[in-house]
């Protein structure tokens, strides 16, 4: 794949994975601009040239620059990446729309859906930016820290505009860091938002010492469930056999790096939601994504059994262990119930 000319990026977040997308395009040879909305942490970065809270001891090239002055920050952009957690993704758009460019592209490392409203995020896009503006998701399977060491990754690219997709891609790519190209936003954005959620059943199941054959029930219970919304919403099967969708389901269910699997062995072992994601330290997107699944699938009238006892974990008192004799206790059922 040939690389397009590099433009200036702004990546809006400086959380884990924000900075890691901003030292992998920096690596890469972009001008980059970091953007947070603490001063006195982006301070902090600006003057340790690395993120020691979440990425220790990886540097940042030269070419990575610290700002958190919003206008200064997207002064001159012809792509603005954000990574923040869903639950601000429609106010940061906000904040940003009086400062961007005319012909300034939108990305984003979110995974998650509106809070409000359940849209996906290209949706809460288009909403707020207007549907002319090119829009991508970067997604698939990639701890922020494996990305800033360097370690091979593989990832998705959607867009419904097949140039930023590719030109994405190409920022993206080098010799250990893979990202492949798509038009399925609502499939990609989907297998990144459901993932989440499962990987907090897969966390419960394992805190409860239900052991290996219980977590491969679950990841492959849990793709039927998110093929099945996914269909229904228009994405495509593909998808979800891909990066964004089995490859994260994997890798979050597997690795306790994954904060929404941790999240759920918290859970599992008894300790209640708020203190399990408070010692976590940083967002948990499955805990939101488990409300706003659930309300979707259940206006959709398509069935999510794992995340309904998610849900009910985490909204309505229902104890992990009576969520899983829930579950065991469903009738009988062809495998391929509900799949096209
Ligand atoms: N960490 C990963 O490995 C990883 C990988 C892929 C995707 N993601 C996704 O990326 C998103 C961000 O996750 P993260 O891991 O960077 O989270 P994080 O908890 O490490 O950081 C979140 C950052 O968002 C910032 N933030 C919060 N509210 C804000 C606001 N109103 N305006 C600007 N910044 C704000 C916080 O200050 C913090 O720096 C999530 O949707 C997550 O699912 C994370
Ligand atoms: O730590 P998690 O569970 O938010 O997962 C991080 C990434 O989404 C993995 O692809």
């Amino acid at each position: 794949m040939s690389r397009a000319a590099t433009p200036p990026v702004t990546v809006l977040g400086a959380g884990s994975w924000g900075t890691a997308l901003a030292m992998l395009l920096a690596r890469n040879g972009l001008p980059v601009t970091l953007w947070g909305h603490e001063p006195a942490h982006m301070a902090e970065l600006a003057a340790r040239r690395c993120n020691d809270a979440f990425l220790p001891g990886i540097p940042f090239a030269e070419t990575l620059q610290v700002e958190h002055r919003l206008d200064a920050a997207l002064d001159g952009a012809g792509l603005a990446l954000l990574v923040v957690p869903s639950a601000v993704f429609r106010g940061v758009l906000h904040q940003i729309r009086p400062w961007l460019a005319p012909g300034c592209r939108i990305a984003w490392g979110t995974k998650g859906l509106d809070a409000a409203s359940g849209q996906l995020l290209h949706e809460v896009c288009a909403e707020v930016l207007g549907s002319q503006r090119p829009a991508a998701v970067v997604s698939g399977p990639s701890f922020a820290r494996e990305v800033a060491a360097g370690l091979p990754t593989a990832v998705t690219v959607a867009s419904h505009d097949p140039e930023l997709a590719h030109d994405l891609a190409g920022w993206l790519h080098n010799d250990t860091f893979r990202a492949y190209t798509s038009a399925d936003m609502v499939g990609v954005q989907l297998g990144g938002a459901v993932k989440n959620v499962l990987a907090i059943a897969a966390g419960i199941s394992d805190g409860l010492g239900f052991g290996a054959n219980a977590r491969a029930a679950l990841i492959t219970r849990g793709l039927a469930e998110m093929a099945r919304l996914g269909a229904h919403l228009g994405g495509q099967a593909e998808t979800f056999m891909g990066l964004a969708g089995l490859g994260d389901l994997v890798l979050t269910c597997t690795d306790d790096q994954s904060r929404n699997r941790r999240f759920g062995l918290a859970l599992g072992r008894g300790t209640d939601p708020e203190a399990a994601e408070a010692a976590i330290g940083q967002v948990v997107e499955g805990r939101g994504t488990a409300a706003e699944v659930h309300r979707l699938a259940q206006r959709a009238g398509v069935e999510m059994p794992i995340t309904g006892e998610v849900h009910r974990v985490l909204y309505e008192g229902e104890t992990p262990r009576a969520a899983v004799t829930t579950l065991l206790a469903r009738e009988q059922k062809s495998e391929t119930w509900g799949l096209a």
